[in-house]
């Protein structure tokens, strides 16, 4: 693993979306504090509607323009949010990369893969007599056999893990300092899941960039990421490094996150689904969202609002029960 070098590239403070009426917003995420450093792949877990996508397509200010953003995000020293956005567009050409969940809808099927990885490459200023030469090598990167014979085809005539690995090419070819990546494999089976997970620790240690992945997928995260983020109705409820987290998770929405992944024991797969419901974002109350779910909830919870305990290095959560669950 590279060594992490402390100079951040994406420093968040106070950091909240909304959508919707302002009378009656819904709060996508709330009070996130975070700092991502070069050479480092954070994974990002909670339920359907946490707020992972919402916090990552905010972190590089790529909202969709009906959100309302309050708090403060510098890249790489600079706050995003106050530089004008044709600044804002050529630093997502460049420093900032993003992989999305679905490689068919990203390509467009009317375009060979040669085509639209040469237009990246010239959009981003490479010299038209190495822009062929540059396609193929990112192409190769990306472990693409027969790169010059795959050039010619079109996406459908790719599989789904070549779609996604072309995409990855495309989105790399720059050397981004930011990569996010949002259910990048989700798609795909579990053998091509681990060729592209793979690609991601090679951009890293090739480039030091930071890798953002979003993924349902816990085992995902255990496996190629080196810290984690846990979301919960909006909030980051745990983050700390992957070993400390699923060696011995603290908040009880971790927990119960971790147990409801299937899991084999003896000849069984045993999963433990979290009890209750996702809350409404509209109508949360002062207190912890993930009271009505908590095994041990008590009533200062449902009255007062959580507090950040740090339980060691780079390792904190967002619950009031002292030192997390014991
Ligand atoms: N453009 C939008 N307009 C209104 N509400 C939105 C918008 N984008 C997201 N939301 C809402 O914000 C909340 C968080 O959504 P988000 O997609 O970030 O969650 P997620 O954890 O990424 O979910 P999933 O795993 O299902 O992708 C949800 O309640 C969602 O409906």
């Amino acid at each position: 693993m590279n060594p992490i070098v402390e100079v951040p590239i994406v420093e968040v403070q106070d950091f909240g979306v909304a959508f919707g009426l302002k009378d009656r917003p819904l709060h996508a995420v709330r009070g996130v504090n975070l700092t991502v450093r070069p050479g480092e792949i954070i994974g990002i877990a909670g339920e359907s509607g946490s707020g992972k996508s919402t916090l990552c397509t905010g972190l590089i200010r790529a909202l969709a323009p009906t959100a309302r953003v309050s708090g403060r995000v510098c890249f790489d020293g600079r706050s995003l949010y106050d530089l004008p956005m044709r600044e804002v567009a050529a630093m997502h050409g460049r420093d900032i990369a993003m992989v999305l969940q679905n490689p068919m809808t990203s390509l467009d099927p009317l375009f060979t893969i040669g085509n639209q990885v040469r237009e990246v490459l010239k959009r981003r200023g490479v010299p038209g007599a190495q822009v062929r030469e540059q396609a193929i090598a990112a192409l190769k990167r990306v472990h693409i056999t027969a790169p010059e014979m795959r050039v010619g085809q079109f996406p459908h005539q790719l599989s789904g893990g070549m779609r996604q690995r072309v995409l990855i090419a495309m989105a790399t070819s720059a050397s981004p300092r930011l990569l996010v990546a949002d259910e990048p494999t989700s798609a795909l089976d579990a053998t091509i899941q681990d060729e592209i997970l793979l690609l991601f620790r090679e951009l890293r240690d090739r480039t030091n960039a930071a890798v953002l992945i979003v993924t349902h997928e816990l085992e995902v995260i255990r496996r190629v990421c080196d810290r984690v983020l846990v979301m919960y109705a909006g909030r980051i409820v745990e983050q700390g490094p992957v070993s400390t987290v699923f060696a011995a998770p603290q908040h009880p929405y971790t927990r119960a996150l971790l147990a409801s992944t299937p899991r084999i024991e003896g000849t069984e797969v045993v999963l433990t689904p979290i009890p209750g419901q996702v809350p409404d974002l509209r109508t949360l109350g002062p207190g912890c969202a993930f009271a009505d779910r908590c095994p041990h909830v008590v009533d200062p919870c449902r009255q007062f609002k959580p507090e950040f305990r740090d339980l060691g290095p780079d390792h904190r959560i967002l619950c009031r029960l002292e030192g997390g669950v014991q």
